[in-house]
């Protein structure tokens, strides 16, 4: 049996420059230690907050200042603190398929969410004018988990939604926007709101490691009034050891040279992956998902169901995950192939084929 993981939740730690991140950590605890003595600024350190502002201007075109910026400990934790700057009755709209995770926060916080359909472009206009969401959140720049690219025009009718009612706001997750291959990226819906109502997400979790758990969003200044009524009823959940380390490494231009190379490392990564399914698959296998992030997504010509491929799996130790896992309220799995997520970031080129081969077994043994 191999042990093998297509997951797609994971980054080639490997290339992860530790040496550079120690010696950021150790200039955060000697030189920073004001900062460690105090609880600080419920968005997080400015100094941080700063950088990344400047990092966000420089990759995605995003005009934030540092003070419309909150850091949290992760997307989820970001979402809840955004729950409690809108108003309770406010609707969610989520892409179907889509973030599983962000869709059971919401529900914890017992707020109304609305599930809208995707066409190849993304999240449907007309969806928007059937089911009436307040706040819409969608991933535009890699549809989480289709893949799908949401073009300009498409991103122009959503601004176009969003600016009839001033109530309106659209949450635009930007979670995987470092990694595009061949396609260059196309700006962030935030750098052409003329309206202040789109909220920007990022993460440092795909970038740099998941495990770090510092992610950020940039809120319109309505939304940065109303955290500032609510300021004291708030505090920061990244650690401030953490946020100066990833300052010192932003700063020191650390981040973007890592980022550069891994995009190369991925992108090599990604054409092993296709090749090792388009080569042993053959035309059993449909591959879709742009050329981008970390993963794609793999439809089988097969009777078997997603569900036993995976138990299937498991039992030879490999782990992958299925389509189904994203769908949050409207299942499609009886009317499409049995479809996988394929991430290739935790694969090493010469173990894509053997693992792939694994796979076929399971699938077609
Ligand atoms: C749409 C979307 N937005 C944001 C995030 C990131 O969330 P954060 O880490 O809390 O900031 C994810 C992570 N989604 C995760 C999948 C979750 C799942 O399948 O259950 C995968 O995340 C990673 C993938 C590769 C490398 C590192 C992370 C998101 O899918």
């Amino acid at each position: 049996k191999m042990d093998v993981s297509f997951s797609h939740m994971q980054v080639d730690t490997e290339e992860f420059p530790l040496k550079k991140w120690l010696k950021c950590e150790q200039q955060a605890l000697y030189n920073f230690t004001s900062l460690h003595k105090q609880y600080g600024d419920p968005k997080g350190i400015y100094e941080l907050r700063a950088s990344i502002a400047q990092l966000i201007a420089f990759n995605r075109g995003v005009r934030a200042h540092p003070e419309q910026i909150i850091l949290g400990a992760g997307t989820q934790e970001l979402m809840r603190t955004l729950t409690r700057l809108l108003p309770e009755e406010t609707a969610y709209g989520l892409e179907e398929p889509g973030y599983q995770r962000v869709y059971q926060l919401l529900k914890q916080e017992k707020r109304n969410v609305i599930t809208l359909p995707l066409d190849d472009k993304g999240i449907q206009a007309e969806g928007l004018r059937h089911y009436k969401p307040d706040v819409l959140f969608t991933t535009p720049s890699h549809q989480f988990p289709t893949g799908v690219i949401m073009p300009a025009s498409r991103r122009m009718q959503l601004l176009n939604w969003a600016s009839e009612n001033p109530g309106r706001y659209i949450i635009e997750d930007d979670y995987d926007s470092e990694y595009k291959y061949d396609t260059d990226s196309i700006p962030s819906l935030q750098s052409l709101d003329r309206h202040e109502q789109v909220i920007y997400m990022g993460t440092f979790s795909k970038s740099l490691m998941p495990g770090l758990r510092l992610s950020y969003m940039v809120l319109p200044v309505q939304l940065i009034r109303s955290y500032q009524k609510m300021q004291p009823t708030f505090i920061q959940s990244c650690s401030t050891i953490q946020q100066i380390s990833l300052k010192l490494f932003i700063d020191e231009g650390h981040y973007l040279r890592h980022t550069k190379r891994m995009k190369q490392v991925y992108k090599d990564k990604r054409e092993a992956c296709v090749a090792a399914f388009e080569n042993v698959f053959g035309d059993n296998v449909t591959i879709s998902g742009a050329k981008s992030g970390l993963h794609f997504v793999a439809a089988f010509r097969t009777e078997k169901t997603e569900a036993a491929i995976i138990a299937e799996a498991a039992t030879q130790n490999i782990e992958v995950y299925s389509l189904s896992r994203f769908e949050l309220e409207s299942s499609t799995s009886h009317k499409r192939d049995p479809t996988l997520i394929i991430g290739f970031a935790g694969l090493h080129s010469e173990e894509m084929h053997p693992a792939v081969q694994a796979l076929y077994k399971v699938i077609y043994d």
